[in-house]
């Protein structure tokens, strides 16, 4: 293959070589030249790879003719194509038409004229050149895989190609003759076909997309080029436009954007989509004097679920809620993931206020309904923090940070609730943080200590046991309660080591009294449900009893409702083994929660303990003596022992007495004691 800098290379056949002299001296300045004396020298060289451009053919040589040789050139396909030309004193009309018929390219008579042999060797070559470039761009034309359509300077289809019937379904037949307004879906606007016919007629070229329709009918995006060809006046003689469907290319593009924004696992929009559309909603509430209420809902204690149930079981369902939260909203309302078991709802309007309690109670009833995944039942609850713009907040930022804040705060309010934004739980969320920090460090530093708050048999006024209760000395705070960080540490999973830590540090201490003769109490340690949840709780707990020496018999486990709720199947399993190591099982908080009575049947449980908040009032609030006596009633019908807690008074320890409560723990018995102080405590009582 010649390359475009290089010369052409010119193969000279003549049997004289002064003649092949001659040609020589006429053609090497510009040409690169190789000779042959003989026909067969001359296929030889023909066939090589270096193949010439031009063969210059003496007619009559001997052995084999110049004719002969044509001949077999053209029925080669290797050297068919090279162009020859001949060079014969033979002049007659019958040799001419001869080889003009064996595709001979031109004739040259003898004496050579070098400077007419020159022009007669560029001009055929041109040709071939010229030739060769519209072969390439008919084949383009033909089999290339862009659209093309000609139109005349009247605009009316001359040409069309078949990747162009291919695309848009009209034959030439059919097109040619027709305004290509025929095949426009009619989207462009007159301005846009106007600024595109003005680039033309200027820049003589065009490009853009536009929307097509099919024969079919069937419309679809394109990328057009459109360019002239002027004659030699500079008059536009045709339009030559080429396209290309956009219509997958736009589909991809599509479905990119698609999953930049929106969360693969639920479907709804995520993060990156409602920044965006945020923004858009708070411009026009800004704009037409609306108000935006933003909600953050989140799961409560979702994570524990995740932890213990495998993710599939906690993807399926966020699947549900995700579900379950479309059914709440309308469709004009923003309800995204943001991650987790995060989600955003955001209502815009002239009430949101209202909406939005509605729409959060509606959310709240319908999430805490219960949930069948992969056979298992589930429960969840709901906590919702509200922030209203432009009232809490006029940019996206602090709305978020402002719906955060309430919705830890609605968590701190017992869960499954909504709170509306109050500045106030900013101050409830720095510290929140803070808190949090200082937490990471408590452990390695040593600023917790245990409190044993001790528990007495009602009726002989006996103790019993006591209860572990964690302490806090927080090197500036002094000391912070239970209630504020053993939530915080539930949240971030400190609560792990946290609980191992009581646990050891418990049964060191039970192991410390029964070596000075304290070895009939029963010390009760409370388990959050994201303990009770742990992986191999039992073998850590057995772990660490073999570790002291201490039996079974003299550790309780305290765990709340919630914590067998969230999935009955799994705890009464879980409560079996704990039981069949002789560890006893006390309800905390009985009462509060969902107070299944079908499943605390089947609960291997020795205790429940009736919460605080119905004690403080009785006897004189009917409604709490009801309660106190209904769970009563009720361990007793199950063979199960009760314990008050938080009796501060003598008329309350008489009525839960009366009622055939078993025992009591309150400070009208003892508040939490350090561990030196309980040990004095219980070595008193035992005299
Ligand atoms: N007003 C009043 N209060 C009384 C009375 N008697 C006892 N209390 C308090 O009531 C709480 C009883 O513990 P809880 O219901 O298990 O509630 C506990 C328990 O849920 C949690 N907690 C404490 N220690 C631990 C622990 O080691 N692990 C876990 N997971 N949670 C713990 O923190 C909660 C709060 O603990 P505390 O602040 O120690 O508060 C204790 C105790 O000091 C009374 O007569 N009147």
């Amino acid at each position: 293959m010649m390359t475009t800098n290089e010369k052409p290379l010119i193969l000279l056949v003549d049997d004289m070589p002064a003649n092949l002299h001659v040609l020589v001296a006429a053609l090497r300045d510009d040409h690169r030249i190789k000779t042959a004396t003989s026909g067969t020298t001359a296929l030889d060289l023909a066939e090589r790879d270096d193949r010439p451009q031009l063969i210059l053919l003496d007619v009559v040589m001997p052995g084999m003719s110049g004719l002969e040789v044509l001949r077999r050139l053209r029925e080669n396909p290797e050297t068919r194509d090279i162009p020859v030309i001949f060079i014969t004193a033979d002049v007659s009309e019958q040799s001419q038409l001869e080889g003009l018929d064996l595709g001979a390219d031109d004739y040259i008579t003898k004496p050579v004229v070098a400077a007419v042999l020159r022009v007669r060797v560029r001009n055929l070559l041109q040709r071939k050149r010229t030739e060769a470039r519209l072969r390439l761009a008919a084949h383009v034309f033909e089999y290339g895989g862009e659209a093309i359509l000609i139109t005349d300077c009247d605009n009316c289809i001359v040409e069309v190609n078949p990747a162009f019937t291919r695309l848009t379904g009209y034959t030439s037949e059919e097109i040619c003759g027709q305004n290509p307004k025929i095949l426009s879906a009619g989207h462009a606007t007159a301005e846009e076909y106007q600024r595109m016919w003005h680039a033309i007629r200027e820049q003589g070229f065009w490009q853009g997309e536009m929307w097509d329709r099919r024969k079919n009918g069937e419309i679809y995006p394109k990328l057009l080029t459109i360019s002239v060809v002027r004659n030699a006046q500079g008059e536009i003689d045709f339009h030559i436009g080429s396209f290309t469907d956009l219509s997958e290319q736009k589909a991809v593009e599509e479905k990119i954007r698609y999953v930049a924004h929106h969360d693969a696992l639920t479907g709804l929009p995520n993060r990156l989509h409602l920044q965006i559309s945020l923004e858009q909603v708070i411009a026009t509430a800004k704009r037409e004097n609306q108000e935006v209420a933003l909600m953050f809902i989140d799961l409560d204690r979702f994570k524990i679920i995740n932890d213990t149930l495998g993710h599939n079981i906690g993807d399926c369902l966020l699947v549900e809620v995700a579900q379950r939260l479309r059914e709440c909203v309308r469709e004009s309302d923003l309800l995204a993931r943001l991650g987790g078991d995060e989600f955003v709802l955001a209502l815009a309007g002239d009430d949101v206020v209202n909406a939005a309690a509605q729409v959060a109670e509606k959310i709240l009833g319908n999430l805490s309904q219960t949930y069948h995944i992969g056979g298992q039942v589930l429960h969840s609850s709901t906590s919702i923090g509200i922030s209203l713009y432009p009232h809490d907040g006029d940019n996206i930022e602090t709305l978020m940070k402002n719906a955060d804040a309430s919705m830890y705060h609605a968590k701190a309010m017992g869960r499954n609730n909504f709170q509306f934004f109050s500045p106030e739980m900013n101050r409830f969320s720095n510290e929140r943080l803070l808190l949090e920090n200082s937490l990471h460090r408590a452990l390695a530093q040593g600023e917790f200590t245990v409190h044993y708050q001790p528990q007495a048999d009602i009726a002989s006024g006996r103790l019993v046991g006591a209860e572990a209760l964690i302490r806090w000395h927080h090197p500036e705070r002094g000391m912070v309660s239970p209630l504020q960080f053993i939530p915080l540490a539930e949240e971030n999973g400190m609560i792990l080591p946290i609980g191992t830590w009581v646990l050891r540090e418990v049964c060191r201490q039970i192991k410390v009294w029964r070596e000075v003769g304290l070895t009939d109490l029963r010390f009760a340690v409370n388990l959050s449900p994201r303990q009770f949840h742990q992986e191999n709780l039992v073998g850590n707990i057995i772990d660490i009893l073999r570790e002291f020496d201490v039996p079974a018999s003299a550790l309780e486990l305290e765990i709340t409702e919630g914590s067998v709720m969230e999935n009955p199947d799994a705890a009464v399993s879980l409560l079996n083994q704990l039981n069949q190591h002789g560890l006893s099982i006390a309800i905390d908080d009985f009462g509060t929660g969902y107070s299944s009575l079908g499943y605390l049947k089947r609960f291997p449980v020795s205790k429940l303990k009736i919460d605080r908040s119905f004690v403080m009032d009785i006897p004189g609030d009917p409604d709490d003596s009801a309660i106190a006596i209904a769970v009563i009633q009720l361990a007793r019908s199950l063979g199960l022992k009760t314990v008050a807690e938080g009796v501060e008074t003598t008329v309350q320890r008489q009525f839960l007495s009366d009622q055939g409560c078993d025992m009591l723990q309150g400070y009208w018995y003892s508040k939490p004691l350090d561990a030196a102080t309980f040990e004095a405590f219980a070595l008193h009582a035992a005299r």
